[in-house]
């Protein structure tokens, strides 16, 4: 499975995810971008230590990291700082491609869309995950969630290889381990405390997204 051991600041750390997720939603439920970011980067890092067969899957995740990035460093920045003024930044620009590919395809609209799609994936597993029992597969509760979120908006090679690549995932001890959090009931104390909090971020992009009609972005 994973290679030699990685450095710290590569290595994955649950509690450092919860902790993005924590500072993501303001009092007003406003999305703050640059923690939604972080939160993703710190998952990217467990996909990482999984090894190179989810080398495409963490590609693709850290290109949308790097176009988000881009945003809230560019110069345009300050109207990026959170998931709201972004939406109301680039629909009142003319900033996003609406209704087919064109001039806009790296808007932060249609990035962030991508891995807001993840994030239900990422809802469904934790939950699956935090309600198993040892001998659960993690390869089936992996591919169970995908197949309820992300696969709808996943071409067929796409859902071919990521359901090749889980396969080779490790078992739920093993996956347990590398969370880095401690034994078992405290893996599933601290997932328990995650995902109130990922679901909230969800679904409050959900629903602007929703509200904007942007949840079909090309
Ligand atoms: C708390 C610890 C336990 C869980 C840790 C999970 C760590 C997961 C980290 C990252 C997840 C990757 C997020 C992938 C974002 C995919 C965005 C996307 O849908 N992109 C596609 C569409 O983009 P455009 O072409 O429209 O720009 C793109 O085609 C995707 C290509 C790559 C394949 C994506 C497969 C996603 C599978 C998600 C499951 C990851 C498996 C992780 C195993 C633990």
């Amino acid at each position: 499975m994973a290679g030699p051991v990685a450095p710290e600041e590569q290595r994955f750390c649950l509690q450092e995810v919860l902790d993005t997720f924590k500072l993501c939603l303001s009092e007003n439920e406003e999305v703050s971008l640059e923690h939604y970011v972080a939160g993703w980067r710190g998952l990217v890092k467990f996909l990482n230590s999984l090894g190179s067969v989810f080398g495409f899957i963490s590609k693709d995740a850290v290109n949308k990291i790097k176009i988000l990035v881009g945003h809230l460093d560019g110069e345009n920045g300050p109207k990026y700082v959170t998931v709201q003024s972004m939406v109301k930044y680039e629909l009142a620009s003319d900033l996003v491609d609406l209704t087919k590919r064109g001039n806009h395809p790296e808007s932060g609209c249609r990035t962030l869309l991508r891995l807001h799609r993840a994030l239900r994936w990422l809802e469904l597993f934790l939950e699956r995950l935090r309600t198993s029992s040892e001998d659960s597969k993690t390869s089936v509760m992996c591919a169970e969630s995908y197949n309820e979120s992300l696969a709808q908006h996943h071409p067929w090679l796409v859902r071919k290889a990521a359901g090749m690549a889980f396969c080779v995932l490790p078992g739920r001890p093993a996956f347990f381990e590398v969370m880095n959090v401690g034994p078992p009931e405290q893996v599933v104390a601290m997932l328990g405390e995650a995902l109130p909090l990922i679901s909230e971020v969800y679904q409050v992009t959900e629903t602007l997204y929703a509200q904007h009609n942007l949840l079909d972005l090309p």
